[in-house]
């Protein structure tokens, strides 16, 4: 009889920081300064795929990421396989004449396939995502007993942000105290249908230099910025508790006056660092001014913005009217460049584009200026600065994708499909 292969295969979304985590205390564990709160997106538009198999005929650990095979000799995904491995429970499939010992994990070598549904290493977190349904999808396999939470704390050990990525709707990535790390995890504030009415609308700003990575980056600000320790110490413990409550009661003014102050905050401890760290871009500056200019004009917030390690805008809007009225100003002040249609130039829930009355280039190239800018010379549109935009709204967390057809690696041979 052929010896058997057994598949699990899970979908996790990526999110992202309104209270941000930058600075480790300890590089191995990776654990962070301070707590950070995010929002998970939408998985059906942002999410990370992987199938991972387990069978006596493989020789080796391996890995496929978007079709090219990948070494999972690094040091974090060494230290996920470690951890997940050692929790790993005995599991028995009689029909498919399956028995695993709980110390055959330690011997029994996984391949992994995965796929990101959106651009991996382009600022939108592919490694969140990525390495959180890595130990979501190997604790399924090896029929770990651990939770959610349990689990984010093996996820942070891949990368940090990855931790949030455990759970749907808003999540609190509490930094712990000990020293082995075991309190730094992740617990979920609200799930997605605590706030529903918010809609995500994601810049992807085209950029041409390679950005300092995160690790890199949060290293140097350690070392070298003094703000950084007023803003961990100081600063972010007092945002946090007021973050948790304007979450708590879907006061969308202090979130959004929270969550804009604290991206800014990022940035300036970024420029604070030796040598300087530059994450936004001139069209990033442009998107954060039409935001505020409207949001004063309005006399409250009605969209928040926040920059992660690039220059690529997450905004967010107050519900779906406000989406509308956003995506107006953002096609009005960043319109596709000449030969690009409408179709690929927003990306997720388009239907979002039909609420704001635009649904092709002439209807973009009529678009009026925004009355908060009427007074003012005449604005100026920047064709070709943004790439497409990506329409979402918060999401559920991490799935397990039963529909063998979904998953990544055939289960005759344990390779790529
Ligand atoms: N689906 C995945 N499974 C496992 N690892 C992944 C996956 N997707 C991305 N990664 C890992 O994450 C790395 C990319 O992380 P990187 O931090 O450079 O970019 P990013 O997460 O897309 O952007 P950013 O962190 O700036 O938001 C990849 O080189 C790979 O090692
Ligand atoms: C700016 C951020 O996105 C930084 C994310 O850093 P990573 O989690 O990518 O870094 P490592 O832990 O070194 O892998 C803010 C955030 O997500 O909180």
């Amino acid at each position: 009889m052929a010896e058997w292969i057994h598949t699990v295969t899970a979908r996790t979304p990526t999110n992202i920081a309104v209270i941000k985590y930058w600075g480790k205390r300890d590089e191995s564990l990776i654990l962070p300064v301070n707590d950070s709160i995010s929002v998970t997106l939408d998985p059906q538009h942002l999410c990370t795929t992987t199938t991972v198999a387990v069978s006596p005929s493989f020789d080796q650990d391996r890995m496929w990421l978007n079709g090219k095979e990948i070494s999972l000799s690094g040091g974090r995904y060494q230290n996920c396989l470690r951890e997940i491995r050692a929790r790993g429970e005995d599991f028995e499939n009689k029909e498919k004449g399956i028995k695993i010992a709980k110390q055959d994990w330690q011997k029994l070598r996984v391949h992994v396939a995965s796929y990101n549904n959106f651009p991996t290493a382009a600022g939108l977190a592919s490694s969140a995502a990525g390495l959180a349904c890595l130990v979501f999808a190997l604790a399924k396999l090896m029929n770990a007993k651990e939770d959610a939470s349990q689990l984010s704390a093996i996820a942070r050990q891949g990368s940090g942000s990855a931790c949030r990525s455990l759970y749907g709707g808003f999540v609190k990535w509490i930094m712990g105290k000990e020293v082995n790390g075991s309190d730094s995890l992740a617990v979920q504030l609200a799930d997605e249908n605590h706030w529903d009415d918010l809609v995500i609308i994601i810049a992807v700003v085209s950029s041409r230099q390679k950005e300092t990575s995160s690790t890199t980056g949060m290293r140097d600000t350690v070392e070298t910025s003094i703000l950084l320790q007023h803003r961990a110490r100081e600063v972010v413990p007092k945002r946090i508790v007021k973050m948790e409550e304007a979450i708590r009661n879907r006061n969308f003014s202090l979130f959004a006056q929270l969550a804009c102050a604290d991206s800014n905050q990022f940035h300036a401890v970024c420029l604070d660092t030796c040598p300087p760290i530059f994450y936004m871009n001139d069209t990033s500056h442009r998107i954060i001014s039409c935001i505020e200019k409207w949001n004063r004009f309005e006399e409250s917030p009605q969209v928040a913005y926040t920059f992660d390690a690039g220059p690529n805008a997450v905004l967010i809007a107050r519900n779906r009217k406000t989406a509308a009225l956003l995506l107006q100003r953002l096609l009005y002040f960043f319109p596709p460049s000449a030969d690009t249609d409408m179709g690929s130039y927003v990306l997720g829930d388009k239907s979002i584009l039909k609420d704001a009355g635009v649904e092709g280039i002439n209807d973009v190239q009529a678009l009026p200026p925004p009355p908060e800018i009427k007074d003012n010379v005449p604005a100026q549109r920047n064709g070709g600065e943004v790439s497409y935009f990506i329409c979402t709204r918060p999401g559920r967390g991490p799935l397990l994708l039963s529909d063998e057809s979904l998953a990544l690696l055939d289960h005759s041979t344990g390779l790529p499909k």
